[in-house]
């Protein structure tokens, strides 16, 4: 009897055995045999390619990309991830699949901060999203409102620009940039999300949601308060009757606005979008382009002139003078391709897809290097843009400082006219210099790991005012 069982074992484990060849020769193995995949740099277990990333992504992705070609798959953690490094390769994925590429990753923390991704950046793309950039872009972001808001203070007003509700609310959003790219190895790999609890991640990402929520609460409650503004994109007279982007959301909400809709939630996450996505952006792009103007006499002196010779003794600036700067233009285009804020554009693969002879899976987290892209990285000359029609608008995919396809930034409009405006003012009113006699090339070019590509360190500069 014992032999009997000893010999039915022997047959079990043996047919097991088989069926276990046959199916990992016959039909697993071919099947991921057959697939063709993006090449990929050799990983370490658990966290794949994470150790490569260093401390600027941007960069370290490219020399990969030098190595391993336009297309590579990394693992972040047990994450696929698609590198995107080449003009061709992004138009493939942001043109001619475009729909397949339309979606953001699914990460956990996006999820809390956007109200379960309820907001433009994060939604898939569908009806849903469709509707909140309707809003976006006709209600909020059309031309005539990029010239009847006062530019900066748009979203809440004056007051709330520079009062403690404004502030902490800022501070939150900061916060919560700095966790998404400070995401924890538990976001990567699905079986240690349990540290996410163990490091405090998770309570630390609950108390910033929290912030945001409550700030926001607060704004919107203030502004119920003092009665909806509805000048309906007319220049307001002046800044107690302007209506503020919360003030269009909240007629929205409350049905003043025909053929368009939007709950509580949609509206928090919008605010968080234009927040999030709009502030830090235009910033890091004015930072940089002084910086360069620093850094190059010439091309200061030569925007300085254009700006003087066009307002010829006039003090104010009107978006007809900013019309005619043509090198102004040129230097900020520059400065979005020598340091585009948004360095890596990230994107979710919608369904299995064919790119340049590769096999793509749906789910496959993508990564578009937008510096890498923007070619001769070595290099800030402003007269490559002048007179030349390369442009931000998604139709050159050399040069995507806006992203492009139907997830294409949005706030372009919104983003050259505040660049634009502030850049003339500053080169226009006053006279710059590096403190202590410095000279340009000893300017701190640092750069910072964020979401955006901040500099390290804040620019110090001398303004001289200049009379007219
Ligand atoms: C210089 C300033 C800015 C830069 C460089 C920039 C860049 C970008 C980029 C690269 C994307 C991703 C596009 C893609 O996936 O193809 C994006 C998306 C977005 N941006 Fe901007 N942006 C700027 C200013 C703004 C402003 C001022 C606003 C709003 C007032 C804004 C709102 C958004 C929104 C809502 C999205 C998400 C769109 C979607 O997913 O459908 N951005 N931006």
């Amino acid at each position: 009897m014992d032999e009997l069982m000893i010999q039915y074992a022997l047959l079990f484990s043996s047919l097991t055995l088989f069926f276990a060849w046959f199916l990992t020769k016959k039909v697993i193995v071919p099947n991921i045999a057959r697939k063709n995949f993006p090449p990929s740099p050799p990983k370490l277990p658990i966290i794949g390619n994470l150790h490569q990333l260093g401390s600027l992504p941007h960069r370290s992705l490219r020399l990969l990309a030098q190595k391993h070609g336009p297309l590579m798959l990394l693992h972040f953690g047990s994450t696929p991830v698609l590198v995107v490094s080449s003009a061709d390769a992004a138009r493939e994925c942001m043109k001619t699949h475009e729909l397949d590429f339309a979606d953001r990753p699914r990460v956990d923390i996006v999820k809390q901060i956007f109200y379960n991704m309820k907001s433009l950046i994060s939604f898939p793309y569908g009806e849903y999203w469709r509707q909140l950039k309707t809003i976006l872009v006709h209600q909020l972001l059309s031309y005539k409102r990029v010239q009847s808001f006062n530019v900066i203070r748009s979203a809440f007003g004056r007051k709330h620009s520079e009062n403690e509700l404004g502030k902490k609310f800022l501070m939150a959003i900061a916060e919560g940039q700095k966790m998404l790219i400070n995401l924890s190895i538990g976001e990567f790999v699905p079986w240690l999300s349990w540290t996410n609890r163990l490091s405090g991640f998770n309570y630390r990402i609950e108390k910033v949601v929290k912030q945001m929520d409550e700030s926001l609460n607060e704004l919107i409650q203030e502004h119920l308060d003092n009665g909806l503004k509805t000048s309906r994109g007319e220049e307001a007279k002046d800044e107690t009757n302007r209506e503020y982007f919360l003030d269009v959301l909240l007629n929205i909400y409350n049905d003043n606005i025909a053929g368009a809709s939007i709950d509580m939630d949609g509206i928090k996450a919008l605010i968080k979008d234009i927040f999030g996505a709009g502030t830090e952006t235009t910033m890091i792009v004015l930072e940089w382009a002084m910086t360069e103007l620093l850094r190059h006499p010439k091309v200061m002196k030569k925007l300085k002139i254009e700006v003087r010779e066009i307002l010829n003794g006039k003090l104010d600036i009107t978006f007809d003078d900013l019309e005619k700067m043509n090198y102004l233009k040129a230097v900020i285009k520059e400065t979005l391709r020598y340091h585009p804020p948004v360095g890596l554009i990230p994107r979710e693969v919608r369904q299995d897809v064919k790119i340049m002879g590769y096999d793509i899976g749906a789910g496959i987290v993508v990564i578009i290097n937008v510096w890498a892209i923007g070619d001769d990285p070595e290099r800030f000359e402003p007269d490559r843009f002048f007179n030349s029609s390369v442009d931000f608008k998604g139709l050159h995919y050399q040069f995507i400082p806006f992203g492009g396809g139907r997830k294409i930034c949005p706030g372009i409009g919104f983003a050259m006219e505040t660049v634009k405006l502030v850049l003339a003012n500053l080169v226009h009113k006053f006279d710059w210099e590096l403190p202590d006699g410095a000279k340009g090339e000893d300017i701190d070019m640092s750069e910072v790991r964020a979401l955006t590509v901040p500099r390290k360190n804040p620019l110090l500069a001398v303004a001289a005012p200049c009379y007219f």
